[in-house]
């Protein structure tokens, strides 16, 4: 297995059926490789296709056709090596943060020894900022903090890649960043490979070593693939004072503006063609 090639998506396709049952490719030929304890954000258009390429690669979505290998495994359906944490993290109201990180810990270490499993729950949750709040139920916690509760129950899988699709979606912008600076820590602690979606510049450049920039669809596909040459551990605000970071943001803005103008038939997309996936 290649560190270099730790998730290889290959010519992914997926068509889901228009109102006649016509078979529309709204992702085509979608090609990426992504590193070991790489964090990669797809950014793109409403609609273009990110939550589709996610789902696939969770295994909760059929591919139509290419691949996804994760660690030199083709994927088939979902499994406990791919973690994903969406918008809503869907607790059980009728459980705590601890009970909710436990239940999964328990099926994905049946072997584990009760102590084991407790240790494990408590440092995921201690991860987020939770070592206070582990016997709150979901109605005691924020959505921030319930944010928090669902990020814990993820890392606590020690999944091979943690999915995340709009993490801080619903969340206000102080909350957002607090969460950012969470996850940004597990990253810098855990070196989890990650892709994570969102639709804000700031957070893509500021969380990714690189930026897969999707065309609008359908037949979306990768457009262009931008690293982002910040070291980490990273500082928001350091990074803020850098030319670099207003960079990268022009330039994610202006590829989304050349897909608007593309759609409004305007003229082809003006891929970086020095980007490669
Ligand atoms: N189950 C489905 N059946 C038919 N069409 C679907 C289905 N799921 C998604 N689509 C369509 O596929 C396209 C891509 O949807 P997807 O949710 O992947 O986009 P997205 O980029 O994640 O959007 P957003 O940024 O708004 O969340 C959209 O046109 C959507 O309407």
């Amino acid at each position: 297995m290649s560190e270099e090639k730790y998730v290889e998506i290959s010519n992914l396709v997926k068509a889901y059926p228009n109102p006649f049952g016509e078979p529309v490719a709204v992702v085509k030929d979608f090609n990426l490789n992504i590193r070991k304890g790489e964090v990669i954000s797809i950014i793109g258009h409403s609609g273009c296709g990110k939550s589709t390429v996610l789902t696939m690669l969770a295994g909760l979505n059929e591919i139509t056709d290419g691949g996804i290998i994760v660690a030199g495994k083709e994927i088939d359906g979902p499994g406990p090596d791919r973690a994903v944490v969406f918008q809503s993290p869907c607790l059980l109201p009728w459980m705590t943060s601890y009970g909710n990180v436990m239940m999964g810990v328990k099926q994905v270490y049946p072997h584990a020894t009760k102590q084991q499993r407790r240790v494990i729950t408590e440092y995921s949750l201690s991860v987020v900022g939770l070592a206070d709040s582990m016997h709150k139920y979901p109605r005691e916690l924020s959505g921030g903090m319930q944010q928090r509760v669902g990020i814990a129950r993820a890392i606590a899988l020690k999944p091979k890649v943690l999915l995340l699709d709009e993490p801080f979606g619903r969340l206000d912008s102080l909350t957002r960043m607090e969460l950012q600076d969470v996850i940004l820590g597990i990253f810098d602690r855990e070196k989890i490979t990650t892709v994570m979606i969102t639709h804000d510049p700031d957070e893509a450049v500021f969380m990714s070593d690189r930026i897969c920039m999707m065309t609008n669809g359908p037949e979306a596909r990768v457009g262009e693939v931008m690293t982002i040459d910040f070291q980490r551990p990273r500082n928001r605000e350091a990074l803020m004072e850098t030319d670099k970071f207003y960079d990268y943001r022009r330039r994610l803005l202006q590829f989304l503006d050349d897909c608007e103008d593309e759609k409004a038939g305007k003229g082809p997309i003006r891929f970086n063609q020095s980007a490669s996936a």
